[in-house]
């Protein structure tokens, strides 16, 4: 589903790279989980997956197609769920999602359709005609999931879907992603939360310093680590205990 193969980023000006000679398969239907301390290279890892970022060197393809040479028929393939809110403030959650929707050529009583569909699984029926202005960020976490996923993507990625919200709207987000997975949907997504991580991904891949340290089961790289219990205490066994603060 998706090859990648020797993929580095440096930024402009930058005098190390963010991601180097990274290599990875994710095959169809996984829930693979990219963790890594703060800086460690995840965000610059999706953005570049996702055409948001030009890769310095190397190549991947999704299901096939070629980043390169295939930019358009790839980005109808996938969905993108950034960390930052993409909302219009002053639009209600359901003409930003008509917006979204329409951005990826769904029109009409089928995109209508769909935006009730999901907005009822994301317990936003109620709130469909209020602006997301007033929404809480759990709320807009989830309007936010929805417009990422509208198109019916191959594979969706996600930048911390999870992050600052309340465990409400993180279980109806995690319950949402786990019913697209079932029915046939790859998801990617970078997250802290490794206790989630642990149960939510089918795979993992510890990345730190633009490098993937660990990569696997999370199941079986808690068996092979000596002492550990859980995928966090295998997390700081590969990656050490020093804060990783950046500015
Ligand atoms: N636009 C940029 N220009 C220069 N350096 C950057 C830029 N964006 C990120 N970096 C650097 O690249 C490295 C990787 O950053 P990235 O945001 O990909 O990490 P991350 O794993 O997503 O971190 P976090 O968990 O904090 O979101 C960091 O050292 C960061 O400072």
């Amino acid at each position: 589903m998706i090859e990648i193969n020797q993929l580095s980023k440096k930024y402009k000006n930058a005098d190390f790279f963010s991601v180097r000679n990274l290599d990875l398969k994710v095959e169809e239907s996984e829930i693979y989980g990219l963790l890594g301390p703060n800086g460690a290279g995840k965000t610059t890892l999706i953005s570049m997956l996702t055409s948001l970022l030009k890769p310095t060197s190397g190549t991947f393809t999704i299901n096939g197609l070629n980043f390169r040479e295939n930019k358009n028929e790839l980005k109808k393939l996938i969905g993108i769920v950034p960390q930052e809110y993409a909302l219009y403030p002053t639009l209600t959650a359901f003409e930003n999602l008509q917006y979204f929707g329409s951005m990826y050529g769904i029109k009409g009583e089928i995109l209508k359709k769909s935006i009730a569909e999901h907005l009822e699984i994301m317990g936003l029926s109620k709130f469909a005609n209020k602006k997301t202005s007033t929404f809480s960020g759990g709320m807009k976490r989830r309007v936010n999931l929805i417009a990422g996923i509208l198109h019916n993507p191959k594979v969706v990625f996600l930048d911390e879907p999870t992050v600052g919200v309340d465990v409400q709207s993180k279980n109806a987000i995690i319950d949402h992603l786990k019913l697209l997975n079932s029915q046939g949907t790859t998801i990617v997504y970078t997250s802290h939360h490794l206790n989630e991580a642990e149960f939510f991904c089918t795979h993992v891949a510890i990345i730190d310093n633009g490098e993937i340290i660990l990569k696997g089961i999370p199941s079986e790289l808690i068996k092979n680590q000596e002492n550990a219990t859980s995928l966090e205490e295998v997390f700081l066994a590969k990656t050490g205990k020093a804060l990783r603060d950046y500015a």
